[in-house]
């Protein structure tokens, strides 16, 4: 798989900047808006609106979204090249969520440089990224593969389904992070993520299915696999916020402490509050929900994470996850392409065994 990641890269990023150009000029606003009825402002589309999304793609990330798109379409046995601009649906999608989640979770970081809102303030940033969860529809406007309006109209239905469920998993949690004194199991943190992290995942596999022209088993099978992979990538991510910050990981781009910072309850610490001793519980607690902390209290909280083998148990849970995920494709494995059931295997440990 990361083969496949380095691979296709180039043409992904070509596909993006075809899509969604850097230079916005008044024939693009033509495209969007049809006849022009007035003078098109594209210098302050671009300041608005382009610059800062690309700001946020020009900093990279790994586009692995895109490309488990593309291996599921090889593994459909079609050809990957002639689906490249829907590739960068969910890659676009991605990246608008996560400009939208830095201005609601405060972040100061993103992808090693400060967050979008802190560049280009939070009305511009929250613009953006919310202008990113529509203009990947425009791909499908323009049917680049001639998908029959049937098809097109799955993807739609199948987009506004999955994106609706992101943002009551994103809800859930904001609602827990404001409300510090509710106590959330390990189980609700995994429904959450199912919705927050798993329905990109589900998209990224069902949009595949469904311009592939898949049967319904082989769209729930691929789902149900691209949603468990997701959450142990998301479990992953907060094993590496907190690994980083006990100076264990390569740098990735956030800062010291960040999630605690944030008072996020992730599932590191969950599970520390239900089996630490109630002293230690209450105080990291009591540490999540302040934002006067001082690095000496994060590391504080870092410590009871680690002494409670949160990090551990976290880790245990990922590959649990990614072991169901395997399960989902080698019961279709026989309909699906060898090589790229290979990769699709790999890829489980690629989320679960990444250091960036
Ligand atoms: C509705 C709404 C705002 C939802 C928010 C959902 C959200 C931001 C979930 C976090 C997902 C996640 C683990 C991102 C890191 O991805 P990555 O490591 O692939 O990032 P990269 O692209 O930088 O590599």
């Amino acid at each position: 798989m990361q083969e496949a990641l380095a691979s296709w890269r180039p043409a992904i990023d070509e596909t993006i900047v075809e899509w969604l150009p850097q230079e916005i000029d008044a024939a693009y606003l033509e495209d969007f808006f049809g006849e022009p009825r007035f003078e098109y402002d594209t210098k302050g589309v671009q300041s608005a609106l382009s610059d800062p999304i690309w700001d946020l793609l020009e900093r990279g990330g790994k586009r692995w979204r895109a490309v488990l798109f593309l291996v599921f379409i090889e593994a459909f046995g079609e050809d990957p090249e002639a689906y490249l601009p829907y590739a960068i649906i969910p890659e676009i999608l991605h990246n608008g969520t996560i400009i939208v989640d830095d201005v609601e979770d405060g972040a100061t970081m993103r992808r090693g440089e400060p967050a979008l809102h802190r560049v280009h303030g939070e009305d511009v940033a929250l613009n953006a990224g919310n202008a990113m969860y529509f203009l990947p529809l425009k791909i499908l406007t323009h049917n680049p593969a001639n998908l029959s309006e049937e098809t097109r109209l799955r993807a739609y239905d199948m987009l506004m389904y999955e994106l609706n469920r992101t943002h009551l998993g994103q809800g859930m949690d904001i609602c827990w992070h404001n409300e510090s004194a509710v106590r959330i199991s390990t189980q609700q943190y995994l429904e959450m993520s199912a919705c927050k992290t798993g329905c990109l995942g589900r998209i990224v596999a069902q949009l595949a299915a469904i311009v592939a022209e898949q049967p319904a088993e082989i769209e729930s099978a691929v789902a149900t696999y691209a949603e468990q992979t997701s959450i142990a990538f998301q479990i992953g991510d907060d094993i590496l916020d907190v690994e980083n910050s006990l100076g264990r990981a390569g740098d990735f781009g956030k800062e010291f402490g960040n999630d605690i910072r944030e008072g996020k309850k992730t599932l590191l610490v969950l599970h520390a509050i239900e089996t630490a001793d109630s002293d230690r519980a209450t105080r990291l607690e009591e540490i999540l929900a302040t934002d006067e902390n001082t690095d000496a209290d994060i590391s504080e909280a870092l410590q009871i994470l680690e002494d409670a083998g949160s990090i551990d148990y976290a880790r245990e849970c990922a590959l649990e996850l990614a072991e169901q995920a395997r399960g989902e494709i080698h019961g279709i494995e026989d309909e699906l392409e060898s090589e790229a059931v290979e990769k699709l295997l790999s890829f489980t440990e690629f989320v679960v065994e990444r250091d960036v």
